[in-house]
């Protein structure tokens, strides 16, 4: 078993072309825009001034995570790595708000309907049909998962599909001495954090993952943050992201 503390980096994608149109995204696979592109090479960059550099990396299998850990790894020299990819680290299933627009919704349903459905811990958005253009029922990379696929899911259904990935696939690369970069979403990201910081299920509906920023976490051998809520490597800039995408949604909410 490698020294404490482990070296763990949370990173979520850049700016994707549905979260310029603010548009609820979940499992529906979108590309990253320019500024998304741009976000991810600089936290690569940013690793890279840290003197952080990843020795294996774990991705979602949407192209939006992946790509931005392919860009990262090449401004920080380090493409070669191993890479893992598993559904589980996959954005929370938005359901049947996949594909729709968050200001209307929030207009249509009232601000707190909107977000019972965006942040509460235990309330899906109702199921996506699977004749639905945005439903990946039928996606060859999730066959194996069979009827068991999701439909929709609220941030407790991603901890407890996470947990398991992180207990058996992250956790020994770490205890192996790794630094491990994981590359997700905002919401399987947050369900992380809760569980890395023991956050209550009211509280973290307050957390807010910024785009393209890595966020490191030491950890002790009880895999406990040293230092609570880690440390984004450009603490301004995260500051700023988060309130943007707090404030999506709402009246004054940029796209961001
Ligand atoms: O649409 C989504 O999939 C997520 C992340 O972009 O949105 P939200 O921050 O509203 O949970």
């Amino acid at each position: 078993m490698a020294e404490t503390p482990y070296k763990l980096v949370l990173l979520r994608h850049g700016q994707s072309d549905w979260n310029e149109k603010n548009l609820f995204t979940g499992w529906v696979d979108v590309p990253l825009t320019a500024k998304g592109r741009e976000e991810a090479a600089r936290g690569g960059e940013l690793l890279a001034a840290e003197g952080l550099l990843p020795d294996v990396l774990h991705t979602s299998v949407l192209k939006r995570a992946i790509t931005t850990a392919n860009l990262a790894l090449e401004s920080a020299d380090r493409q070669w790595i191993p890479v893992k990819r598993d559904w589980r680290l996959n954005e929370r299933h938005y359901g049947a708000l996949q594909g729709k627009d968050k200001a209307q919704i929030r207009d249509e349903f009232g601000e707190e309907q909107f977000m019972v459905w965006r942040r509460s811990y235990d309330t899906p958005p109702p199921a996506l049909d699977d004749s639905s253009e945005f439903s990946q029922a039928g996606d060859p990379r999730y066959a194996g998962l069979g009827e068991g696929i999701p439909r929709t899911e609220c941030l407790q259904d991603v901890v407890t599909r996470l947990l398991p990935y992180w207990e058996t696939e992250i956790v020994p690369d770490l205890k192996a001495g790794k630094t491990v970069l994981v590359a997700a979403h905002g919401n399987s990201l947050r369900a992380l954090v809760k569980h890395l910081d023991g956050i209550s299920d009211e509280d973290i509906a307050g957390v807010n993952i910024p785009t393209g920023i890595p966020l490191y976490y030491e950890l002790d051998e009880h895999l406990k943050p040293v230092t609570a809520n880690g440390r984004y490597l450009d603490p301004e800039a995260a500051a700023a992201g988060a309130a943007a995408v707090a404030a999506q949604g709402s009246a004054q909410g940029p796209a961001q």
